[in-house]
């Protein structure tokens, strides 16, 4: 859409209150200018300025055109919106110098420290207020909804002299270098560069732009799709200082023109909260989407006292099944990304339990994380500034955020409200849908014709109620976690009974496989390796580092201390997906080899059971961790030889890839995810990653594992290959962000 951003206009001024418009952008009416880049209304302000150009009037013009009375009339109240629009920009200006000289303070203090630097920015005044954070959403529709408390009028500008801004900007950017984040020192840099900009006299005058109290001629800029990006907008003019536009020239972000504010909304964050892979997915792919050069929160329950997020004032209301709840918002902006927590007492103190409870409590929690995750950013002042609703993505996951796109459509987007925000939803698991009773609808507080998205026939149960079916519906796009499982989605096998609206709404679905957080998930720096007789490696010290990190596996586990011995490793939740029966009926077989089997899961009672029966069996050759420990689970995968999955189906599944990234080679049914990125080791041409089966049975398990046993002993450098290959992959989430971009935008202009 390169119209979009390709605003040209041209002002005519006749009188002071008769000033003309003529727009060539005929689809500019459906991206507001506030809507289309509320996080850069001050950068947008400047630009928009050098973009208009006044032409002076000579009196002689016949004004409307036509001499038509309406078509005048129509133009003055154009006029009218446009001044409008210049005075709100104004004020957001003025809000922006008061942060930029603020954080300018900050950082001359040498205070820039992520935590206490969102600390200030969340003392704003009166942000502890509820009352003046009394968002007019209808009114304010248009842009980036800021709470009352954060406009600031021009008149309250602190009067900040413009040698003493400029003698700053120096020092400023310099200590952001080395010691904010790049992306708060772009932001910083971009604010103090424009803060040049806007006290250059030649700029501005009177504090206002140029074109509205001057009449010089300013060059019109024909801007091609610029609009939403951050750093791309360089306004040429002539009577700008060049060095002001030259200097720190700084490559665009990745995303180009595409930036955009995006809203991961998750029941679960890593490292905060983790039942499985969801949380290492709300964890670590908006990083990397912020690395492109997007705006990105995620938003999460608050389940325990998190010691990084911190109480933002802010309070608002949601009913739920009749009761009225109170929920706050702690916030932490980290690795480039806002960190937002809604607390409530009924999220309290679950974070062991986050899927517990009977269903109308989970079902409860659901509906108020979800009605107040779509307000959040109307409200919650991120770094100070909303991220209001233009230009704005949520991205969903799974059925417990499936409200998320419904509720955006039908309390907001039906009424006209946030009418440019859009809803991605990504599947990574659909064996669990949200279903019930059709009389659950009730919970929903919907309007009544929306049962419709939720109510299914199910062949067994007959009519029931369907949170997943809704999201899938409702949803602009649709995400799943691989190419494989995007297929299968299809299936009546693996569609759950959702398979038909799956494949009505193909049109919008695209598998992306997950990536990893190279920095958490990487042997080279993993917290977890640096104690106890692990040790930190790479490929270059593989050869010491993995046998290191296995004995001191084995040491730490009770079993034999023997680098000769294959380690089998298996880490998961103990359920029906998993395959962890198949791994119990190749038990015998196995302990007829000479290995050791390291098993770390929890989940259903039987299983558990058979895991501490196993190694009460077989004491000098398994050991089975029944629980859940994040570091164990690491130190698992650095040192054990082998990781099994016999996963039944696997949307992605991120251990195999943790396993390549450490060195460990995977034994994998070859089912969605795992068949997408274990390709199967072909001796003749030593290439592949690991071992695949095809059908989920124990003989097959068994048969890959012994191909897999049997190189690991008589072909070392064949070994070798396998681990070196596992471990120069690729696997950061950088590829992923890049494809979830291209989804992101094709939500956006979807209309
Ligand atoms: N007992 C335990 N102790 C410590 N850590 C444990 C653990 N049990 C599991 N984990 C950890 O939880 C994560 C599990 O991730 P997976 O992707 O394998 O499965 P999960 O089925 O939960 O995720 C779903 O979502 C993800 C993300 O999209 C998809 O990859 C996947 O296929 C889909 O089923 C890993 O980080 C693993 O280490």
């Amino acid at each position: 859409m390169a119209s979009i951003g390709s605003v040209r206009f041209i002002i005519e001024t006749k009188t002071e209150s008769s000033v003309f418009l003529h727009g060539k952008n005929q689809q500019r009416s459906r991206f507001p200018v506030f809507a289309y880049r509320p996080k850069n209304a001050f950068n947008f302000a400047v630009s928009l300025s050098l973009r208009f150009k006044p032409v002076r009037a000579t009196g002689k013009e016949d004004i409307s055109g036509d001499g038509s009375e309406d078509t005048l009339q129509a133009t003055i109240e154009k006029s009218k919106k446009v001044l409008a629009i210049q005075r709100d920009l104004l004020r957001q200006i003025a809000e922006r110098r008061k942060l930029v000289s603020s954080i300018q303070s900050s950082v001359g203090d040498h205070e820039v420290d992520r935590t206490s630097h969102e600390q200030r920015e969340n003392s704003l005044p009166n942000s502890g207020n509820t009352s003046t954070i009394d968002v007019n959403m209808l009114e304010q529709q248009n842009g980036a909804v800021l709470p009352s408390s954060v406009h600031a009028t021009a008149d309250e500008v602190p009067e900040t002299s413009s040698s003493a801004i400029s003698g700053g900007h120096a020092k400023v950017e310099k200590e952001l270098e080395q010691n904010v984040s790049p992306t708060t020192a772009s932001f910083v840099k971009n604010s103090t560069k424009l803060l040049k900009e806007m006290n250059s006299e030649k700029v501005w005058s009177d504090e206002m732009p140029s074109f509205l109290s001057s009449t010089s001629e300013i060059s019109t800029i024909n801007d091609e799709n610029n609009g939403g990006s951050n750093e791309s907008t360089s306004p040429k003019v002539d009577n700008v200082e060049s060095d002001s536009m030259t200097e720190d020239t700084k490559p665009p972000p990745l995303a180009g023109a595409n930036v955009m504010n995006v809203i991961l909304v998750a029941a679960e964050c890593a490292p905060w909260s983790k039942t499985g892979g969801l949380g290492d997915v709300a964890g670590s792919l908006p990083k990397a989407l912020a690395r492109r050069g997007h705006r990105v929160m995620v938003v999460a329950p608050r389940y325990g006292n998190y010691a990084e997020p911190l109480d933002t004032g802010v309070r608002k209301r949601y009913k739920v099944d009749g009761q009225d709840f109170e929920v706050s918002y702690f916030q932490a902006f980290i690795d480039g990304v806002d960190f937002v927590f809604i607390e409530s007492p009924i999220f309290r103190h679950i974070e062991n339990n986050i899927y517990g409870g009977n269903r109308l409590d989970i079902l409860k929690r659901m509906v108020l994380f979800c009605k107040a995750a779509v307000e959040v950013p109307w409200h919650v002042p991120c770094g100070g500034v909303c991220y209001g609703d233009g230009n704005l993505a949520f991205i969903a996951n799974d059925w417990h955020t499936a409200l998320v796109p419904v509720y955006l459509k039908a309390y907001y987007r039906d009424n006209g409200v946030m009418r440019y925000a859009r809803s991605v939803f990504v599947i990574h698991n659909i064996a669990y849908q949200g279903r019930g009773p059709v009389d659950d609808f009730s919970y929903m507080d919907l309007p009544e014709h929306y049962i419709d998205l939720f109510k299914l026939y199910d062949p067994v149960g007959g009519d029931h109620f369907n949170i997943f079916a809704a999201g899938l519906k409702t949803a602009d796009r649709v995400v799943t976690v691989s190419h494989g499982y995007a297929w299968e989605l299809k299936t009546s096998e693996g569609g759950w009974g959702l398979h038909n609206i799956i494949s009505e709404n193909d049109w919008k679905l695209r598998g992306i496989v997950n990536g990893i957080d190279a920095k958490e998930w990487n042997p080279l720096f993993d917290i977890h390796l640096t104690s106890d007789g692990y040790t930190n490696y790479s490929l270059e010290t593989l050869d010491t580092g993995k046998p290191q990190c296995k004995a001191a596996l084995q040491k730490e586990l009770g079993l034999p201390i023997r680098p000769d011995v294959p380690v089998i490793g298996f880490i998961g939740r103990l359920d029906h997906q998993k395959g962890v029966d198949l791994i119990a009926e190749a038990v015998p077989w196995m302990m007829g080899q000479d290995v050791q089997l390291v098993m770390l899961g929890s989940g259903r009672q039987d299983l558990e059971d058979m895991l501490r029966k196993f190694e009460s069996q077989h004491t000098g050759k398994v050991r089975g961790w029944v629980g859940f420990s994040v570091k164990t689970a690491h130190r698992i995968t650095a040192g054990a030889d082998i990781l099994l999955m016999p996963s039944r189906f696997e949307p992605c599944g991120l251990n195999q890839l943790y396993a390549m990234t450490y060195g460990t080679v995977p034994v994998v049914h070859a089912v969605g995810g795992l068949r997408d990125t274990v390709q199967p080791f072909d001796p003749f041409n030593e290439s592949g990653l690991g071992w695949t089966f095809d059908s989920a049975e124990s003989n097959k398990l068994i048969n890959a594992l012994g191909n897999c046993l049997l190189t690991y002993r008589q072909y070392k450098k064949s070994w070798e290959g396998l681990q070196r290959r596992g471990m120069t992959q690729d696997l950061s989430w950088d590829h992923a962000a890049e494809k979830y971009e291209e989804i992101l935008v094709a939500a956006k202009y979807q209309w």
